[in-house]
């Protein structure tokens, strides 16, 4: 492979693959090409119609931005703070579970991109890898832990204060997942993800996920997690048990309506995730770019909100921070890197999105995200 250098605006070197996929349909092309069907469709599906992933990218394609020229962006400055921690670039990783199903290495080859690119990394409950493995190959990068609560609570608790242990900065509780979404490719083909035992990671060792399997409280670990991880009885209830477990800041993960963020801010919550998951949840909801700034206009930067669900280029990118987003959270793309070329392909991806981003800040007339803010954009009713 031909490589070239690019020099970033945060004045670190990164090498990109020439002849590696540039835009995110390729990208998913490519994956698709490498992975097992069944596991390509996990990744790239959504639930039902597939109407939210559809409106997820009916939201991106209205939005039209409007450039304010001959400004000085010969210096575009993306580094943004979050909790007291300033980062070079907008993004945050997504967590997403299982990263086995991509490729050997999964989640240690996601932090290891990740902290050579210093990007924060969610990493998700149900990884391949356990949340103290990942933290033993970067100690001193910024990671967050996902949780997905736990039917048995005591399982959920001890894996907060592991993840506080083993010095994760912040707790993302994702809240869509009551169920598992109704996905209709996995059914199709009656693909289970957590069957083939990939999602292991951080219930193999945990004390209390342990000790019920040897009470006979489960079959075996997946009957064990499956058993574990719906979470139709949570509520705001639980937000103030939790929020009293940890000093670490919590955020919730798939705020999509503004009375939610409302109770969220008056339940002490640390931060906010506009997200549908990709379209993977509920069919039939509005594109999270359309939420967005009902959102954020209610938080009026009081934590920060951040985004994800459909950012697939630097301009969709470029138009999520101008809605207010504090940062964006990358989801399918690098995951797809990771499929092609391990921790090679999500740097890759992540410095084609970067690299994207910082030339539409320049070609807009936009030097840093404060000015970002402040750019104009105009909705139009678009038929996809
Ligand atoms: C294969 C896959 C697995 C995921 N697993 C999780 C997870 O374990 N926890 C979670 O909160 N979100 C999970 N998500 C959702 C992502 O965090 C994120 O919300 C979503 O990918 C955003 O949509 P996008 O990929 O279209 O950008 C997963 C997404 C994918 C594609
Ligand atoms: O597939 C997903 O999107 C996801 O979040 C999930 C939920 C439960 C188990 C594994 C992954």
């Amino acid at each position: 492979m031909k490589t070239m250098t690019i020099q970033s605006k945060d004045k670190e070197p990164h090498e990109i693959k020439q002849d590696f996929p540039v835009n995110f349909d390729n990208l998913e092309a490519k994956a698709k090409e490498i992975l097992p069907l069944g596991n390509f469709e996990y990744i790239r599906g959504g639930a039902g119609q597939e109407q939210t992933m559809r409106n997820n990218r009916i939201a991106f394609e209205s939005y039209a931005f409007i450039p304010q020229l001959l400004n000085d962006t010969s210096s575009i400055d993306t580094s943004i703070s979050l909790f007291g921690i300033s980062f070079p670039k907008p993004f945050i990783f997504a967590p997403v579970g299982m990263n086995m199903l991509e490729h050997p290495d999964g989640e240690l080859a996601v932090i290891r991109a990740a902290s050579k690119l210093n990007i924060p990394y969610a990493l998700s409950t149900v990884s391949s890898y356990s949340l103290e493995e990942v933290a033993e190959v970067a100690p001193d990068h910024t990671k967050f832990f996902q949780l997905y609560w736990s039917k048995e609570e005591e399982i959920s608790f001890s894996m907060i204060s592991r993840a506080e242990a083993a010095g994760y900065r912040a707790i993302v509780l994702t809240i869509d997942t009551t169920v598992s979404g109704w996905r209709t490719g996995d059914l199709k083909i009656n693909f289970s993800p957590l069957s083939q035992g990939f999602a292991k990671g951080n219930y193999v060792n945990d004390p209390i996920f342990r000790k019920n399997l040897l009470n006979g409280s489960y079959e075996n670990y997946i009957d064990g997690i499956l058993k574990n991880i719906d979470h139709a009885h949570l509520t705001w209830a639980h937000i103030e048990k939790i929020k009293k477990h940890t000093k670490l800041p919590v955020l919730l993960k798939g705020i999509l309506h503004p009375n939610d963020a409302v109770k969220a801010l008056e339940s002490g919550i640390d931060g906010l995730i506009v997200s549908n998951h990709g379209g993977r949840q509920l069919d039939g909801v509005i594109g999270s770019l359309d939420a967005l700034p009902n959102i954020t206009k209610v938080v009026n930067g009081r934590v920060p909100v951040l985004f994800d669900s459909g950012v697939y280029s630097g301009v969709d990118a470029f138009k999520a921070l101008a809605l207010g987003a504090d940062a964006v959270c990358i989801g399918r793309p690098y995951v797809y890197g990771l499929a092609i070329a391990g921790e090679q392909g999500v740097q890759n991806v992540m410095m084609n999105l970067y690299n994207e981003l910082v030339t539409t800040m320049t070609l807009a007339g936009t030097s840093s995200m404060e000015e970002l803010k402040k750019v104009e954009l105009v909705k139009r009713n678009n038929q996809m």
